[in-house]
């Protein structure tokens, strides 16, 4: 029988390149994103390519849409085998400036959305008493902290930190819990960081943040989707079964640890 795998925030960017992978490996996929619109066309493509796939629009801060996403993918598909906690939200800024909206959207999506899924995931992964995998977006900036990006550096040390406590405590029940630690990848995300960044600094243009992160790679491209899907099939995979609570860095040689 196909494994099952839900990819939050798979409309676009990241997140559509790993649902896309993880079809090609074999698994049912239940995409999902708070962007209705999108999610359609993406779901239309994904049925088009003769994936076996649904798609469920909610919002990942929020609990119950976490638990009704699960609830969603085991009435099509039957069951759950990988959570892929992948939707998350930039803010740029100096952190002097970062008001009570900003600090609690980027907790709320990248850190609360993130345990929620954990959560509804392992609750599922409990009750059909299998293995279950949890897989969690992380980033370079969860290694570490980048100016202008201070605080949402701050969201993905602690999803860093989630795994591991999250891996301790889900290990006797047979689930995994790792993150991947993309670098950057020209995504949507990017074109937003890129834009407010430049705003910060005179002798910036469009496009040179972006350029002045992607020139610091030793491996001397900018990351596509494909990159950090690759490191998502291992982990969904058998092949990664004796590895727990670790955020894996995929970045082309940007953060060395
Ligand atoms: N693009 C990059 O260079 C890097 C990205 N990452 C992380 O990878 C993940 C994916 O990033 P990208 O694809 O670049 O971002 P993106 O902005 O291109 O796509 C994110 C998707 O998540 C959806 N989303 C946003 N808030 C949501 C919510 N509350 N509930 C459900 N869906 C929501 C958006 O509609 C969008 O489709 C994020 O967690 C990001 O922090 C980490 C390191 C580098
Ligand atoms: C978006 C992101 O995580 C970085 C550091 O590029």
């Amino acid at each position: 029988m196909s494994k099952v795998a839900i990819i939050t925030g798979s409309a676009g960017g990241l997140g559509k390149g790993i649902a896309k992978r993880l079809g090609e490996d074999g698994f049912k996929i239940v995409l999902h994103d708070i962007n209705k619109e999108m999610l359609d066309s993406t779901l239309k493509e994904f049925k088009d390519a003769g994936v076996d796939s649904i798609a469920v629009v909610g919002d990942v801060s929020k609990r119950e849409d976490q638990f009704n996403l699960v609830k969603e993918a085991v009435d099509a598909f039957g069951q759950l085998d990988v959570f892929v906690n992948n939707a998350g939200v930039d803010v740029v800024s100096p952190f002097l400036e970062i008001d009570e909206n900003q600090l609690n959207k980027t907790f709320s999506v990248n850190v609360n959305g993130t345990v929620f899924g954990t959560q509804a995931a392992a609750d599922q992964f409990i009750k059909q008493d299998t293995k279950g995998k949890v897989i969690n977006a992380c980033s370079i900036a969860g290694h570490e902290s980048y100016e202008m990006l201070g605080t949402y550096s701050a969201t993905k040390h602690a999803v860093r930190s989630f795994t591991h406590s999250a891996s301790k405590e889900l290990a006797p029940y047979n689930i995994r819990v790792n993150a991947y630690c993309p670098g950057v990848a020209g995504t949507a995300m990017w074109d937003r960081i890129d834009e407010e960044m430049v705003k910060y600094y005179d002798n910036m243009e469009r496009g040179d943040a972006y350029k002045q992160f992607v020139d610091g790679i030793s491996l001397g491209r900018s990351q596509e989707p494909e990159d950090v899907a690759n490191l998502v099939s291992f982990l969904a995979s058998d092949d990664s079964d004796y590895i727990t609570g670790q955020a894996i860095i995929t970045d082309g040689g940007i953060v060395y640890r």
